[in-house]
């Protein structure tokens, strides 16, 4: 799915009223319908015992606002509505609508600049249509107050519409002050940028999207570079790798992975396992020679070679099978020979082209030994937030500015990094960035990235592209962690709960 900027939300907006010959207002009550049937069809809402209060801006949000205020009236709630005076200048949107619920009898008030704040009751559900994606300059400190105490109210729900009120849909903010922190954010056709980034998520809670019908030849023309993986990318890869009747596992590839120290073979179980689970036709592993009995023991479809040393990686040797993918560095540790057995191995097989991903210890070494540009075209690097500031031996600011310098990285080693986290976000060599969206807070446990490298090789191994191992592997990683927490909750689950459900979300996407 496409994650538009401002100005392409706004065009499809209009792109819609013209297309089919409507005003803006009738587009305005069409977004307010599908926020009114979330809300009715959402069962922990008890609509007729607790009322709502809707704060409505001066813009086409406030006119959402106005036209889902005269819904939940016309439905048996009760509904004080709350004009926040922030700007003089009214939409049409929201004249028209102003009139349709004085016209009912609404409660209606108006809030202006330097009164004392209304009395609001917390028993009641706050709905926030103050600012939508208009808003664009920080406010006075009246308003901040305003929100404020707004914020600091325990109320039933805070559905904030589009947006939360005051937050910047694809750019940082100095500080958090001004924002309405809300519990669900109801958003139309498409996710902005700000709600898949840590910095924003207190603020917008859950959120949904309410489909306001942009058409596909709409959706279409739109160029972004930015996207949101969702059922529909999945299933067009993934439908081109539906497997043949008389087919072998030599056309599922070989792959490797190559780590492991004393006291970390576990991690590479995890990921030679979830390499299996995901498809792969053959298997070897390349750990240090303590590693041989409990990988033959825990996986005995597995070959493995061993290093001379016992504890840890000395010196890299692929076996004379061709090898189709390379999954390297998951629990390999900083013994100095290791080091250097790395960067041995990256300069024997830099122009081999062989598909790699890189995770974990051998990333923290690329980062010590400045070896980045010793990595192949197109090489996969999966760091955690923290493996990527040593990569870029910097912090960043905000999330902002850490989009901006992976795509900068992607671009210049020419590679593609997959940033961990809630939302894992795929950067390309070429600049394009593909937000995860499945996953869940079970998954931050030991191993899980384990097995998200096991993924993304085997993909590799089966011959999907750089770009689409990465996006199949943290797409179906974080599904199998949705049904395994669903089962087991996200306290429950461990990186091995993972790996035994990968084949369930295989058959969730199974077209
Ligand atoms: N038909 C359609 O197109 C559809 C639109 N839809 C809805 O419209 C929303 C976008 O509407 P919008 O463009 O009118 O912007 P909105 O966020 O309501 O506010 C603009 C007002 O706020 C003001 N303002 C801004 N910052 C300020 C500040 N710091 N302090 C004070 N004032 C400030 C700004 O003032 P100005 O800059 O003009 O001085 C202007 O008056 C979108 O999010 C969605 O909810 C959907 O229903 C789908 C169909
Ligand atoms: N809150 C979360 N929501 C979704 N996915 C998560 C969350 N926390 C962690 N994960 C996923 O779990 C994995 C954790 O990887 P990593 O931090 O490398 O763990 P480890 O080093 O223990 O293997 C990543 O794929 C990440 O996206
Ligand atoms: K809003």
């Amino acid at each position: 799915m496409k994650i538009p900027s401002l100005n392409q939300i706004r065009k499809a907006d209009q792109y819609c009223i013209d297309s089919e010959s409507i005003s803006s207002a009738q587009l305005i009550e069409r977004a307010a319908k599908g926020c009114f049937d979330w809300i009715i069809h959402n069962k922990s809402f008890k609509i007729r015992k607790y009322p709502f209060i809707v704060l409505v801006g001066n813009g086409k949000n406030g006119g959402d606002g106005l036209s889902l205020s005269y819904m939940l009236h016309l439905y048996g709630a009760i509904v004080f509505v709350y004009g926040i005076n922030i700007s003089n200048h009214f939409s049409n949107e929201f004249l028209i609508n102003k009139k349709k619920i004085l016209q009912k009898k609404i409660n209606f008030k108006m809030i202006n600049e330097g009164e004392k704040f209304p009395v609001l009751n917390q028993e009641n559900y706050l709905i926030d249509a103050i600012f939508g994606t208009g808003f664009n300059r920080t406010m006075n400190q009246y308003w901040k107050f305003f929100f404020h105490y707004i914020n600091e109210k325990k109320f039933k729900e805070v559905i904030s519409i589009d947006i939360p009120s005051g937050l910047f849909m694809e750019k940082s903010h100095e500080n958090f002050e001004g924002i309405i922190k809300a519990t669900h954010t109801l958003t139309f056709q498409v996710p902005k940028l700000s709600f898949l980034l840590p910095n924003y998520a207190d603020y917008v809670g859950k959120w949904h999207l309410i489909n306001i019908g942009w058409k596909d030849d709409c959706i279409r023309k739109i160029q972004t570079k930015n996207f949101y993986i969702d059922d529909e990318s999945i299933h067009a890869i993934y439908k081109k790798k539906i497997r043949k009747k008389f087919t072998h596992k030599g056309n599922y590839g070989h792959g490797i992975i190559i780590g492991g120290s004393f006291g970390m073979i576990g991690s590479v179980v995890l990921s030679a396992t979830a390499s299996f689970r995901t498809g792969i036709g053959k298997l070897s592993v390349y750990v240090p020679s303590c590693g041989y009995q409990i990988i033959q023991n825990t996986l005995p479809e597995a070959i493995v070679n061993t290093d001379v040393e016992k504890h840890y990686i000395s010196n890299i040797v692929l076996s004379n099978d061709k090898i189709n993918a390379i999954g390297i560095g998951i629990g390999m540790g900083f013994h100095s020979k290791t080091v250097y057995a790395l960067e041995s191995f990256l300069l024997k097989i830099k122009n081999k082209k062989i598909p790699m991903v890189i995770d974990a210890d051998a990333i923290n070494i690329l980062s010590h030994q400045l070896l980045l540009e010793l990595l192949p075209k197109e090489t996969i690097l999966t760091p955690h937030p923290k493996e990527f500031q040593r990569l870029l031996c910097r912090s960043w600011k905000n999330d902002y500015e850490k989009l901006h310098f992976l795509k900068e990285m992607s671009k210049k080693h020419k590679i593609f990094i997959v940033l961990k986290g809630a939302h894992s976000v795929i950067s390309t060599p070429n600049g394009y960035l593909y937000f995860n969206s499945t996953g869940n807070p079970g998954m931050s446990t030991s191993g899980s990235g384990d097995v998200l490298t096991g993924m993304i090789m085997s993909f590799l191994s089966q011959g999907y592209s750089p770009k689409e191992s990465c996006i199949m592997g943290v797409y179906l990683h974080g599904l199998a962690g949705d049904i395994a927490s669903k089962k087991l909750s996200e306290e429950a689950i461990i990186a091995n709960d993972i790996i035994h459900h990968i084949g369930e979300a295989y058959l969730k996407i199974k077209i």
